[in-house]
């Protein structure tokens, strides 16, 4: 079969790109890296991707709250086509501002909908977090990213990722297993109940705030010369290519 194509959606300040390609390519896709200017001009386009990558980095930097102007941009020019990809069976993931960015787009927790009813605050230390810590996935969600991922590390690295939205929405996501991550510990940016990411109801579309495009080869983890080390970043990309 041949190889599923993958769009790395790039913009000012976007700074993950080629890590993400890359780790999409070692689990069999085909990156094609594309600016939103020319996305915008041509939506077209994205019905020849299996799947969208929104990679991390400081787009537009950070101004106003990370990830919002991307998101405005997205809602101006490529919100339908967006839609309509999903609705096709497009696989998407937002790795950290690329959450941000879903989050505030409203295409998380519900594309249909598309209207933003969470955020990504900052951190409640008030500070940069970029450290390794464990995570777990919720074994009953829908997410086709973090199938039989269990308990594993991850590193962060964000100013903005505390998952936070009125309890009701809370509960919901809850309810539908939409938390397909938590932190295991303590949460490194303090968010609400432990997120660190949530899926939409069809498990295509997921977000996060650690970094699984940077843990893809076992020398990434600080532990490496104990030998012990399944790079688990790699497996969300497995996932995606065992899903298209
Ligand atoms: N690594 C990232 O994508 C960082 C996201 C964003 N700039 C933040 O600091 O929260």
């Amino acid at each position: 079969m041949a190889s599923p194509s993958v769009l790395i959606l790039r913009t000012a300040g976007t700074n993950c790109d080629a890590e993400m390609a890359h780790a999409f390519s070692l689990a069999g896709f085909t990156p094609e890296t594309v600016h939103v200017n020319a996305l915008a001009g041509e939506p077209g386009r994205l019905a020849g991707f299996a799947a969208l990558g929104l990679p991390g980095g400081f787009s537009h930097g950070d101004d106003i709250a990370a990830g919002r102007i991307l998101a405005a941009r997205l809602r101006q020019d490529l919100l339908p086509a967006l839609q309509e990809n999903i609705e096709r069976g497009m696989l998407v993931l937002g790795v950290c501002n690329g959450f941000q960015v879903l989050v505030k787009l409203g295409l998380l927790p519900d594309p249909v909908a598309a209207v933003q009813i969470t955020t990504l605050a900052r951190n409640r230390s008030g500070i940069f977090h970029d450290a390794w810590h464990h995570v777990a996935a919720d074994e009953e969600s829908p997410c086709v990213w973090t199938r039989g991922l269990g308990e594993h590390e991850l590193p962060s690295a964000h100013a903005e990722g505390r998952f936070t939205a009125p309890a009701a929405v809370l509960d919901a996501l809850e309810e539908n297993h939409q938390v397909a991550l938590r932190y295991a510990g303590e949460s490194p940016s303090g968010s609400d109940r432990g997120i660190a990411g949530i899926c939409d109801p069809t498990g295509r579309v997921f977000g996060l705030m650690p970094h699984p495009e940077r843990w893809t080869d076992p020398l990434h983890h600080p532990a490496w010369t104990s030998g012990k080390q399944d790079p688990a970043g790699l497996r969300y990309f497995r996932n995606a290519r065992d899903a298209v």
